[in-house]
């Protein structure tokens, strides 16, 4: 097979879908690596390290595509790259489709077989490909929100540990998953007083016993959310419900209700986001906007910015399903791995992934 890897595009959008040891492991296994030059800069990579790994580095995403039996990505493909694909190709990449109408009717339309590394969820209920993400971006969700909260930030100048004398800032996580849990061990070790907040007890169960009294949980439900909101200084979006757009739990309300020059980080925006009053995706080189005196940012691609980490801890959870996919073949390769056939989001001109389907209002087939 050959396996193709174009540079990324979105905004500040620094990993890669690949490294050195990646483009060896196909090698091995008798595949081809093409990659587009440059693609790994941003990570700290160079198109040199590719080639001593045994790739081709081709010059425009044009080549790329165009002879690629595989595109494996990062992020979404935007609307410039939707000309690029090609009947049947696979495409192995966040995909995110639930809020991305015009994406998801480019892949129907030229038969993309799409695989969303979202999706793809052991029988435990796992998202083995979504987690090293979440587990970067629910860290930075944190340092973030402490800089937006200073004054020059537009924030209430208020410093998270707070000091001697002087209590810290309130930290809000609605959502205890792994964004929710990797945010609350940041935000504890800076010394702010937590609360985290899940419509799950069994995970509200979890959170008490690896944090004990370091942390306070509540149960979600609307009259609590708004209650722990409007006393937060600092709130941080993390709910998820696999695949579909997510639910927004903040309401428009609540924010009113919030402290003039409080901060939200919605770590949710890319499934569309769960705070009503953000009706727009941010990027790193504007990354907020004030509604309602509280400051919203709404990244939808946090780990690009710290992508040398990014890109390694990506590249090791999916390399072996996309050696898979390319060992044994699409067909094969979904028929043996249950977890791998729920990442198909899209095939043959038709929707696989029933949540993507509900939220977009289109007809949902079963792979089968
Ligand atoms: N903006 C970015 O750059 C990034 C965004 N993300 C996103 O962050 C979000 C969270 O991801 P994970 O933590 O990995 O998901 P997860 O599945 O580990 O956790 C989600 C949690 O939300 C809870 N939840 C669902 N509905 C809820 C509700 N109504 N109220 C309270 N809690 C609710 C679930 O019980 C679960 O504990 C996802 O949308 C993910 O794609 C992840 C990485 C980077
Ligand atoms: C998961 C996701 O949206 C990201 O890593 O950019």
């Amino acid at each position: 097979m050959i396996i193709g890897v174009p540079r990324e595009i979105k905004n500040n959008e620094n990993r890669v879908a690949i490294t050195p040891a990646g483009v060896e492991a196909f090698k091995v296994a008798g595949h081809k690596v093409v990659i587009e030059s440059g693609a790994g800069a941003g990570s700290g990579i160079s198109d040199r390290q590719y080639v001593a790994a045994g790739a081709e580095m081709l010059a425009s995403p044009g080549e790329v595509f165009g002879v690629s039996d595989m595109i494996v990505k990062v992020k979404e493909p935007l609307a410039q790259e939707y000309d690029l694909f090609r009947e049947n190709q696979l495409l192995f990449t966040y995909l995110h489709l639930a809020p991305e109408p015009e994406l998801t009717g480019a892949l129907l339309r030229k038969k993309v077989t799409g695989i969303a590394y979202e999706t793809i969820q052991t029988s435990d209920g796992a998202l083995p490909l979504l987690t090293p993400m979440s587990e970067v971006a629910g860290r930075m969700s944190v340092q973030i929100g402490a800089q937006f909260l200073e004054k020059h930030y537009g924030g209430l100048g208020v410093l998270l540990g707070g000091v001697p004398g002087v209590p810290p800032a309130k930290v809000v996580i609605v959502g205890g998953g792994v964004v929710g849990t990797n945010a609350a061990k940041i935000a504890v070790g800076m010394g702010a007083d937590v609360t985290i907040v899940d419509k799950n007890p069994n995970r509200l169960r979890y959170l008490d016993d690896i944090f004990g009294a370091r942390l306070k949980t509540l149960i979600s439900n609307p009259y609590n959310v708004k209650e722990a909101v409007t006393k937060a200084d600092l709130v941080i979006g993390a709910v998820l419900i696999p695949g579909a757009r997510a639910p927004r739990v903040i309401t428009e309300d609540m924010v009113k209700s919030m402290k003039p020059a409080s901060v939200i980080v919605d770590v949710a925006i890319d499934q569309g986001g769960c705070v009503e009053t953000i009706d727009r995706v941010t990027t790193h080189n504007d990354p907020v906007f004030i509604k309602h005196d509280v400051v919203h940012y709404a990244v939808a691609n946090m780990p690009g910015a710290v992508a040398r980490t990014s890109t390694f801890a990506l590249t090791n959870v999916t390399l072996p399903y996309a050696l898979a996919l390319a060992n044994k073949g699409f067909s094969r390769a979904v028929r043996e791995d249950a977890a791998l056939a729920r990442g198909v989001n899209v095939i043959d001109g038709k929707v696989t992934y029933q949540a993507v389907a509900e939220a977009l209002g289109l007809e949902y087939t079963p792979l089968q």
